[in-house]
C-alpha cells in the first residue's frame, strides 16, 4: 500500500504573537535545535512515507529555508521526495488558500497524479512521535472510510481550543464538537487524518466549489452519518505549538524536565531529523555554572544558567544569570544581566546589567531586539 504524506503548515497563529511575526508556526524553533515541523516530517519518513507535500502559506520564508531540498529527511529524491505546495496565482480561479480543505483542493493535481491509494494528513506545528502504520491496521480492521487520531487531554490543555469527539463503544465517531466552551468529552481530535485518496478527492470536489473550505468543519463533520469515521486513540505525548506562548513555553520545559518525554520524542519511535548547522561544540568557561539545562552547539557560557533551553550559538557572559528561560540562536546575554521566565528570539542582545523578567506568562523578546 502506498501512502502520500501531506503536512498542513500554512495557518496563521495570533496566539504565538512575536514568535510568528516573521515565521510560520511550523518553523518555530523548539528544544534547542529543532523546528516544530521536524516532528511530523520525521514521523512520516520513520513510517516509510517518502513522498510528502508541505502546504505552506503564511510567512513561509524561514520554513522553506529550513526544509531546503528535503535532504535532511532523506526526501531529496527523483521519485517522490519533498513537495513544497505554496499557493500561487495563475490564469484563472486560483486564490490564497481559504482554509485547510481549499489548500488540499488547490493541489488536487498532485493527489490525482500520484500512484498512492491513501493519504495521511498531519500538521506542521504538532509535537509528537508516532509510527503511522498502527493507524493503517486500525483503519482496515474497522472498515473505516476515515480515521481521525484522538487523545484524551488532561487538565493541562485548554480543551476549548480543540475539537472533541464522541464515539460508540467500537470507536465510530458519532459527534464532533469543534472548540466549544463546555464540551461533553475531553477526547480531542489531534489534526491527523487517514483516508483513501480517491474518497478524499470526491469529498473535496463536493465541498470546496460550493464555497466551503475547512477540512474538519465542512468535509468531515457534515458527513459523519454518511461516512464511517473512526477514532484511533493515541496515548503518547502531544502538544500543539500554535496554541500560544504559554503552550510553547510549557512544552519546552516539559522536554527539559521529563526524561520519559525525551525518551519518547527522541529515542523510542525513531529519530527526529533536522537541518544541521555546523557550529563548533558548546564551551563552558571557568566561571560558568550550569544546571538542568539544554545547551546546544556553539554556545559559550561564562555566567549562571539554570532550568533553561539554549539554542545554537548563545553567549552568556560572566556574571549574567539565565533562569527558567528559552534563548534562541545567536542571542547574547551580557555581563551581569538577569533573564528570568523569558523567551528570547534569535539574534537578540540583553545588555550588561539589564533585567528581563517575566511574570505570570514568560516575557518575549522579538528577533533582533537589543535591550
Ligand atoms: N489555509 C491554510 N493553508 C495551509 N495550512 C493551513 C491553512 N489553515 C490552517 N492551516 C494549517 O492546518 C493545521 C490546522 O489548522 P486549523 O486552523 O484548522 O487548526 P486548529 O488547531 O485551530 O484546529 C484543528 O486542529 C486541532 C488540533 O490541533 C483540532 O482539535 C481541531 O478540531 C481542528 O479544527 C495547522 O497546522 C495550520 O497551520
Amino acid at each position: 500500500m502506498k501512502v502520500l504524506g501531506l503536512i498542513l503548515a500554512g495557518g496563521k497563529s495570533d496566539a504565538l504573537g512575536k514568535l510568528v511575526y516573521k515565521r510560520a508556526s511550523a518553523a518555530v524553533p523548539v528544544f534547542g535545535k529543532y523546528r516544530a515541523i521536524d516532528f511530523t516530517l520525521s514521523n512520516m519518513v520513520n513510517s516509510g512515507i517518502y513522498k510528502v507535500g508541505v502546504l505552506t502559506q503564511y510567512n513561509p520564508r524561514s520554513l522553506m529555508d529550513h526544509l531546503g531540498s528535503g535532504k535532511e529527511w532523506d526526501l531529496d529524491r527523483k521519485h517522490g521526495g519533498l513537495y513544497i505546495l505554496q499557493p500561487y496565482l495563475g490564469m484563472t480561479g486560483e486564490y490564497w488558500y481559504r482554509g485547510t480543505a481549499d489548500a488540499l483542493f488547490q493541489n488536487t493535481t498532485m493527489l490525482r497524479r500520484g500512484d498512492e491509494d491513501y493519504v495521511i494528513i498531519g500538521s506542521g506545528d504538532h509535537i509528537y512521535k508516532m509510527l503511522y502504520n498502527d493507524i493503517y491496521s486500525y483503519h482496515f480492521a474497522k472498515g473505516a472510510d476515515v480515521t481521525l487520531v484522538v487523545k484524551e487531554l488532561d487538565e493541562t490543555y485548554d480543551i476549548t481550543q480543540y475539537g472533541v469527539v464522541t464515539t460508540e463503544p467500537d470507536g465510530r465517531i458519532t459527534q464532533i464538537q469543534e472548540k466549544v466552551q463546555n464540551p461533553s468529552t475531553r477526547k480531542a481530535f489531534l489534526g491527523i487524518y487517514f483516508i483513501n485518496k480517491h474518497l478524499l478527492l470526491e469529498l473535496l470536489y463536493d465541498t470546496v466549489p460550493a464555497g466551503k473550505y475547512d477540512l474538519l468543519l465542512d468535509v468531515i463533520i457534515p458527513n459523519l452519518s454518511k461516512l464511517k469515521v473512526y477514532a484511533y486513540e493515541f496515548s503518547g505525548y502531544w502538544r500543539n505549538v500554535k496554541k500560544g506562548i504559554a503552550e510553547y513555553y510549557k512544552m519546552n520545559m516539559e522536554v527539559l524536565n521529563s526524561p520519559a518525554i525525551r525518551e519518547e520524542l527522541f529515542v523510542k519511535y525513531g529519530k527526529v531529523y533536522t537541518k544541521l548547522k555546523d557550529y563548533p561544540p558548546a564551551k563552558f568557561t571557568g566561571t560558568a555554572k550550569v544546571s538542568n539545562s539544554i545547551v546546544a552547539d556553539g554556545c559559550i557560557i561564562s555566567g549562571n544558567v539554570k532550568n533553561s533551553v539554549l539554542f545554537k550559538g548563545v553567549v552568556v557572559r560572566a556574571g549574567a544569570r539565565v533562569e527558567n528561560s528559552i534563548i534562541m540562536q545567536d542571542s547574547v546575554i551580557e555581563e551581569g544581566a538577569i533573564v528570568r521566565n523569558a523567551i528570547i528570539d534569535k539574534n537578540c542582545v540583553v545588555r550588561a546589567e539589564q533585567m528581563l523578567i517575566g511574570d505570570f506568562e514568560p516575557v518575549v523578546l522579538e528577533k533582533w531586539m537589543v535591550i
